[in-house]
């Protein structure tokens, strides 16, 4: 079905508005689920301080009253070798349970902030200052508190936060404060600072946040494109761009056409690094990095999750690097509620949703299918079920059903935005509450994105993994995602035996059914088929003389 007609059958014309009476029909949900009502009734005002991720952002207190010496870090990073330090991490405890920590490994580190405000002895600079009141930025969360020193001082940096913590404004303010003067008016400037994303949705985004941050200054911040990338071409107008937020592959068709140079770059950022450092992304990285090839380029990695083998890679690009990590390594933040619900096999899933979303759920809801086939499938099928507000979001479609797609989830016109990995590292949807992954993720860095759409900037999350049994294999690396970040898991899947190394290879290669409910085709097929036979004979008896189609060609 055309993606526009869909989206009509989807709409029935309404619109999610929070203020309506219909809307009461999901904030009911909560009396009947007893473990978030009592998240939620936490997080009216009343978060318990363990569990406020972003409580360090509203002031500075929580994490500081949560710790055991303030200054003991301080402290102790005076003791330690000039070369090498690692600063204790910071963490805020749930009884015995670590729920939040930081640490900073690197050589002399420079001390992280506690607010905003101490960063004017650094030079940022006063406009920054107030855009950042503007866009509601008061304090800044964990991973900014300890990032932006460290940028500001021109080192590398590999970060690693988990979803929804801020990461993006922790690179934007130094670069955004290092900038200086706009390009089109200093001589010779030309980009200086560029932004490396996985998806084109991605890359818009943290467009629009550069021009919230930038406001009432003349820097020319481009989301690259292969329209801007001929406007760029034209007259010298590269030399007036100062920033460039891109896709690698983007980038690297106008380094080879020629139409850009990257050599007076000072800033690279590899945000969602793990994903740009994967294979598919290499040799594109690899040339990207060989054209930024001023003497004082700065490189930063930024991710939720970073495996050992990509971290290792990832180090050996950076110079002198700072290593900081928030939270437990790729592991969600225990705001979002997450469990596992066992669906037999590909057909019974449809079921299972349909009756998922005839109870009371929270929308908007972000549904994760495998392939762009089945999400398009699963889609239709919800509209086809009378689910109310359905749209669908995946690389296959056109770069403006995109777009539309992304606007609509933003302004709360979809209710269940059915998608693929696309959507599954670095959107930020503040409302999104749930989170289904209907079809199960191909590693624990695509379950720990996934789900990261939720639980965002401090707010609670739900997240609903369907799997078969022949996901059961996999079960168990899920399950151990789920232990660390403080969700219950059934002892049965705890007592699974942890998978092979060629096992864990296989996960993400299993083979779905491009349709998602094949019954529904069984009579339109047989009526196609029947169709085509009557019109078939309707041809032959209309020419005289010809033979049976059985008999044509066969010489006999
Ligand atoms: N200091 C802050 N105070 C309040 N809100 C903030 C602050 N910094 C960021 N946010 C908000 O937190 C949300 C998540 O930020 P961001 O998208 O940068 O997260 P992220 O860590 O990059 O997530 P992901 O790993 O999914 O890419 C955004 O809506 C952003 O506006």
């Amino acid at each position: 079905m055309p993606n526009e007609a869909f989206r009509l059958l989807s709409r029935g014309g309404a619109t999610f508005d929070k203020s309506k009476t219909e809307s009461l029909l999901f904030t009911k949900q909560k009396e009947t689920l007893p473990k978030q009502q009592e998240a939620t009734k936490a997080l009216d005002g009343h978060i318990p301080v363990e569990l406020d991720f972003f409580k360090y952002a509203q002031g500075g207190q929580g994490k500081r009253k949560l710790t055991e010496e303030p200054s003991r870090s301080e402290k102790r990073r005076k003791v330690k070798s000039e070369d090498e330090q690692e600063e204790d991490p910071v963490a805020s405890k749930k009884g015995p349970e670590v729920v939040h920590r930081v640490s900073a490994k690197g050589s002399n580190v420079p001390p992280h902030i506690d607010s905003f405000q101490s960063l004017q002895a650094s030079g940022v600079p006063s406009r920054i200052f107030a855009n950042l009141g503007s866009s509601g930025y008061k304090t800044p969360t964990s991973v900014q508190a300890y990032c932006i020193p460290i940028l500001l001082q021109g080192r590398d940096l590999a970060a690693i936060s988990p979803t929804g913590t801020g990461k993006t404004l922790a690179y934007l303010l130094p670069i955004f404060s290092k900038l200086a003067a706009p390009a089109s008016t200093s001589v010779g400037a030309g980009v200086r600072a560029v932004i490396v994303v996985p998806t084109r949705e991605l890359a818009h985004q943290i467009h629009n946040e550069c021009l919230k941050l930038a406001q009432g200054r003349k820097w020319k911040i481009v989301l690259f494109s292969k329209a801007t990338a001929n406007a760029i071409s034209q007259n010298g107008a590269r030399d007036k761009v100062d920033v460039i937020i891109s896709t690698p592959l983007r980038l690297v068709a106008a380094l080879q056409e020629g139409i850009l140079e990257l050599n007076n770059v000072r800033h690279l950022v590899l945000d969602e690094a793990d994903r740009i450092l994967d294979p598919e992304f290499m040799p594109q990285i690899q040339e990207i990095v060989a054209a930024c090839s001023h003497s004082t380029l700065q490189k930063a990695l930024f991710s939720a999750t970073l495996p050992a083998g990509v971290e290792k890679m990832a180090m050996e690009m950076l110079n002198d690097p700072v290593r900081v990590v928030v939270g437990l390594k790729d592991t969600p933040l225990p705001l979002i509620s997450q469990s596992l619900t066992y669906v037999a096999d590909d057909p019974s899933k449809l079921p299972s949703l349909l009756s998922y979303l005839a109870q009371p759920y929270n929308p908007p809801v972000l549904i994760f299918t495998s392939t762009q086939t089945r999400a398009t499938s699963l889609a239709e099928e919800l509209v086809l079920n009378s689910i109310p507000n359905v749209d669908c979001l995946h690389a296959g479609l056109t770069k403006k059903e995109r777009e539309d797609a992304v606007s609509r989830m933003r302004k709360g016109e979809s209710w269940v935005m059915v998608t693929t990995e696309v959507m599954a590292r670095g959107m930020d949807f503040k409302g999104v509450r749930e989170v289904i992954n209907y079809d199960f993720p191909t590693n624990v860095q695509s379950y720990v994105h996934r789900i990261g759409r939720t639980g965002r900037a401090g707010r609670e999350g739900k997240a609903v993994t369907f799997f078969t049994d022949d996901d059961a294999p996999y079960l168990k690396m899920i399950a151990n995602v789920l232990l660390q970040s403080g969700s219950t898991v059934p002892d049965w899947i705890i007592k699974l035996p942890k998978p092979s190394k060629l096992k864990r290879r296989q996960m993400g290669k299993t083979k779905r059914p491009d349709i998602i409910n094949p019954a529904r085709y069984v009579g339109r097929r047989d009526s196609i088929k029947k169709r085509d036979m009557v019109l078939g004979s309707k041809r032959r008896k209309t020419k005289p003389g010809t033979e049976p189609e059985a008999f044509q060609n066969t010489g006999s």
